[in-house]
Parts: structure tokens; C-alpha cells; sequence
């Protein structure tokens, strides 16, 4: 079957730049993205492509060459789900809230939403192709939910998990490491895989596209994941050790990273791992584990997120600790707010949750992020439901300038790696501090003889 209608259910961080990128690569296909959000498809659709509303490098030169020609957004969930050939569903997958798994378990309800308007809207024979990542077996769901509710046409599930990271989504995609595509073994489930093949090979080389059975396909995007933030985990682990012992844990990640079956990437000592998927993964993982009786797995990949929460909380408490036991109504500046440098996504950043710790110790937090709102971090905040947001905003100020968040204060914490704050006067700061000035470097992002000859007392991760 040749591909020419592509409808992606989930206008998000994956479902907007993967489209984009699809459209670019495929003018022969019209691709329509839609969501439920009307704020988010307007934002999509704005005139200006600056005020796209995901902040990716490259990005918006893509949707500006794609949109209009072959790439749409809308609100028409219907419609788009009626004329395509293959949908995607790109919908969140939270950790539930609520109920059975509550905390562990990925909450499915948007996906079962999507399954169901596609059964009942599909007139005719569709592939509906599995974007979000989904426990193992979800597959089975979704086909069970359209075979029961649809109009008697036929369905193809397939799944596609992404492998894009944020900040780098463009180049991931026009240059993925693989596509992996997992699909039944039958007649019809391989003609459905050889059409999405044929999709991503107008720009993906064939031998990097991997095809499998849907499980171990699904199976393998949680497990992409879990390796990579076990990574930093480890490391993160060591970090604490090197301060004990006077190792230096760039030095330990540069020696072991140089041996070729170690590899030198991920291994990036910080203040956590943030965003919205290496924690929710895991914990999805967990929680399949343990319904399969499987405890000792369970508890050997639990270790990463608890290792990853201790790493938080003595990022905090060191802060405290060198503040002489006391951050009361002190200015403590936070450079950066994002879970990582180039996207404008907060969340699980570390950022929100070492400063939920010093509010709790009566600091002031002055913010400064080069693409996050000051609407956005108190959101964040009011988010953990500690205090009320009156008191959030008592205690937290956002900044549009670095130099007037530094301004007055008795320290600061990188928490995000931003490239411009290595370009700073770091001068001008230092004169503008309380003193002692202490920087607390959770990116190990700066220069620490420069600041120390400053005057800086200075403190990173991990040495
Ligand atoms: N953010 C990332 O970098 C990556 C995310 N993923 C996975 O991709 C999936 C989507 O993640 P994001 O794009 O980050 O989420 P997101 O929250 O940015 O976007 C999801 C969108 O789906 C829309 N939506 C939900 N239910 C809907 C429905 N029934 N009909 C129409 N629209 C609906 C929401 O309004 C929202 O705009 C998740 O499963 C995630 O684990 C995978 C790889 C990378
Ligand atoms: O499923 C997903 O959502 C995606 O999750 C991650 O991508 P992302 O979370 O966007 O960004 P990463 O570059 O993986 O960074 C995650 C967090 O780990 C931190 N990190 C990363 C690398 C490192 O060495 N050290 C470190 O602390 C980052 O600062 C960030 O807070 C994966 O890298 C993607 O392959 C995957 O598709």
C-alpha cells in the first residue's frame, strides 16, 4: 500500500516535531497533526513560525517550509482519523495519578480515548501506528478495542516508538540512530509494516530501519530508556563517592568512558535527570515487572530513580549545609530552569524540586531561564502542591536579565547547561553578590579556576 494521508493523533513534543519532519522529507504526503488542545494547534498555526509552541533549534524552518504545502494542524480530530490511511497516536502517557498503579503505572486513558474515536470514525481499512511509549502488550488493547467497536473494517497495529531527545528533536530525526518498527507476523501485519518502512525511507537509510514483533518493539523503547538513565544513575552514584574521596568524577567518566565497550556517552555527572519520560518509563517498567511476579527485577531498575531522587536532595541539602545551616530569607539565584539546555520543557526538571527543598527552607529563589516563563515555573511549583501558590509566589521571582537574578544574592545553582551562561562577565556577578559569593555548579558547566580566581567559592558534582 503507498502511503499518501497521514493523520497524527497529539500535537505535542513528539507528535509536532516528527511530522514536521516526515512532511518535510515526504511532499507527496499530507500530513495532518491534530490535537484536542485548540491553544496548542493555534499556537501550531500562528503566523509567525517563531511562536510555534515547542522550542526546538531548527524547528520552526521546518514547519515553515511544510505547513500549508503538506503539513496541517487542526482540531478536526475526525475528519483527519476519516481520510488518512495511517494514524499515529502520539497522545501522553503519564504515570497514573490515581487508583491501580497509582504512581508506577503509565495511565492509558488517552490512548484507549484515541482507539475508540478511531473505531468508531474509520469507514475503511487503516494502520494505526503506536508513537507514545507503551507498556508491552498495549498493542493487544488497542486491537482488542477496535475489533470490538469499530464498523467491521480492518486495522493494522503497529508500533514506532521515538527514540528523538529534546533540544536535539530535529537532527534526531533527520538522522535517527534506527527506526524501529514492530508489527504481526501475518501477511497483512508485514504489508502494514513495509508501508511505514517505505515512509521512513525517503530520507532514513534502509539498513538502519529495524523491523520486529510489536512486543519486542514496544519492549524496547522502555528499555532504551531505563539503559540510559541507569547511566546517569551510576555515575551520579560515583559523583558522591569522588567527593569523599578527592577522585574527580570528570576524570573517572573521560577514563572509563575512552574504553570502547563503556562508550563515552550519558556518562555526564548532574544535579538528576529530568523530563517527562526517563522517570515515567521506569517506573512503567517496575510496575510490569512486579504484575509478571518479578521482584528482583523490579527492584534492580526502582535503584535508578531512587539513586536519581538522592542526587536531587543532596544537591539541596549541600546548598544549606555550605550556607552555614541556614538559607532564611536568603537570595539563592537559579540559573536555568529547564530539564535540559536547549527546550523550553520543565518537566521533572531537578530545577523544580531543589527548589521546592529551599523553599521549604525559607529561601528566596530568583529564576532565570533563557526559554521558560516566569508563568511556567510557578506553575511548576504549584504543581507539587506543597504550600499555596500565594506562597510560591512569595518566595520565587523570575528574571528576563541574568545579571539582576545574580544581583544581591548569597549564591548561585546552575541547574540547567545552557551554552550563554559560560559567556557571562562572571566578574560583574561576583561584584554584584553577597559574600561569601558561592557557585553551586549542578552541570559542572563552568570554569572553576576562573571563578576561583575571581573570589568564587565554588563547588560542582562529583569533585
Ligand atoms: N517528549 C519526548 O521527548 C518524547 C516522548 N515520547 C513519548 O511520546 C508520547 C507523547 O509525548 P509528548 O509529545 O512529550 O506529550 P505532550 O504532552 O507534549 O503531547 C501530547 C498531546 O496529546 C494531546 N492529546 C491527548 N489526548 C488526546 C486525544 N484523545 N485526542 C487528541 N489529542 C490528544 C494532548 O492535548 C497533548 O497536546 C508519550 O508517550 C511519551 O512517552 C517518546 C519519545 C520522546
Ligand atoms: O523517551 C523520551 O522521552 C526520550 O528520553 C530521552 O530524551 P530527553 O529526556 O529528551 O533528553 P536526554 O538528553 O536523554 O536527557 C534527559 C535528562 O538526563 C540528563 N542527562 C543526560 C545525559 C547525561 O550524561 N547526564 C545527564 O544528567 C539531562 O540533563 C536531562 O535532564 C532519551 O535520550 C530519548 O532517546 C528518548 O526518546
Amino acid at each position: 500500500m503507498k502511503i499518501t494521508k497521514i493523520c497524527c493523533i497529539g500535537a505535542g513534543y513528539v507528535g509536532g516535531p516528527t511530522m514536521a519532519v516526515i512532511a518535510q522529507k515526504c511532499p507527496h504526503i499530507q500530513v495532518t497533526v491534530v490535537d484536542l488542545n485548540a491553544e496548542r494547534i493555534a499556537a501550531w498555526n500562528d503566523d509567525n513560525v517563531d511562536n510555534i509552541p515547542i522550542y526546538e533549534p531548527g524547528l520552526s524552518a521546518v514547519v515553515a517550509e511544510a505547513r500549508g504545502r503538506n503539513l496541517f494542524f487542526s482540531t478536526d480530530v475526525e475528519k483527519a482519523i476519516d481520510e488518512a490511511q495511517l494514524i499515529f497516536i502520539s497522545v501522553n502517557t503519564p504515570t497514573k495519578t490515581y487508583g491501580k498503579g497509582k504512581g508506577m503505572a503509565a495511565d492509558l486513558k488517552y490512548i484507549e480515548l484515541c482507539a475508540r474515536q478511531i473505531a468508531q470514525v474509520a469507514k475503511d481499512n487503516k494502520i494505526v501506528v503506536e508513537k507514545s511509549t507503551l507498556p508491552v502488550r498495549t498493542a493487544e488493547a488497542i486491537k482488542n478495542i477496535l475489533d470490538h467497536t469499530g464498523n467491521g473494517v480492518q486495522f493494522q497495529i503497529l508500533s514506532n516508538p521515538e527514540f528523538l531527545a529534546e533540544g536535539t528533536a530535529v537532527q534526531d530525526l533527520l538522522h535517527p540512530d534506527r527506526i524501529l518498527i514492530g508489527g504481526d507476523t501475518t501477511p497483512e501485519g508485514q504489508n502494514a509494516i513495509q508501508a511505514l518502512v517505505d515512509v521512513y525511507a525517503n530520507w532514513v537509510p534502509t539498513d538502519t530501519i529495524l523491523t520486529t514483533n510489536v512486543w519486542s518493539s514496544e519492549l524496547s523503547k522502555l528499555t532504551a530508556n531505563a539503559f540510559l538513565a541507569q547511566r546517569i544513575s551510576s555515575i551520579n552514584a560515583l559523583s558522591e563517592l569522588c567527593e569523599k574521596t578527592g577522585a574527580d568524577v570528570n576524570e573517572v567518566a573521560r577514563a572509563i568512558g575512552m574504553d570502547s565497550r563503556i562508550g563515552s556517552k550519558f556518562l555526564k555527572s548532574s544535579v538528576g535527570f529530568g523530563g517527562s519520560c526517563f522517570q515515567k518509563d521506569i517506573l512503567n517498567l517496575v510496575y510490569i515487572a512486579k504484575s509478571y511476579g518479578l521482584n528482583e527485577v523490579a527492584d534492580y531498575w526502582e535503584q535508578v530513580i531512587i539513586m536519581n531522587d538522592h542526587q536531587k536532595r543532596r544537591f539541596s541539602t549541600k546548598i544549606v549545609q555550605t550556607l552555614y545551616n541556614t538559607v532564611a530569607s536568603k537570595k539563592i539565584a537559579f540559573l536555568g530552569w529547564a530539564f535540559k539546555k536547549d527546550t523550553n520543557d520543565t518537566r521533572e526538571s531537578a530545577a523544580i524540586y531543589v527548589a521546592n527543598d529551599l523553599i521549604n527552607e525559607q529561601a528566596h529563589i530568583a529564576v532565570y531561564d533563557p526559554k521558560v516563563s516566569s508563568v511556567k515555573v510557578l506553575a511548576d511549583l504549584d504543581y507539587l502542591e506543597t504550600r499555596s501558590h500565594d506562597a510560591n509566589v512569595a518566595q520565587v521571582q523570575s528574571f528576563s536579565n541574568p545579571y539582576e537574578a545574580c544581583q544581591g544574592s548569597h549564591a548561585i545553582a546552575v541547574l540547567t547547561e545552557w551554552d550563554e551562561f559560560t559567556t557571562y562577565d562572571w566578574l560583574k556577578i561576583y561584584d554584584g553578590m553577597q559574600k561569601p559569593a558561592f557557585v553551586f555548579d549542578g552541570r559542572n558547566l563552568l570554569d572553576r579556576n576562573k571563578l576561583e580566581t575571581i573570589g568564587f567559592v565554588y563547588q560542582g558534582i562529583g569533585a
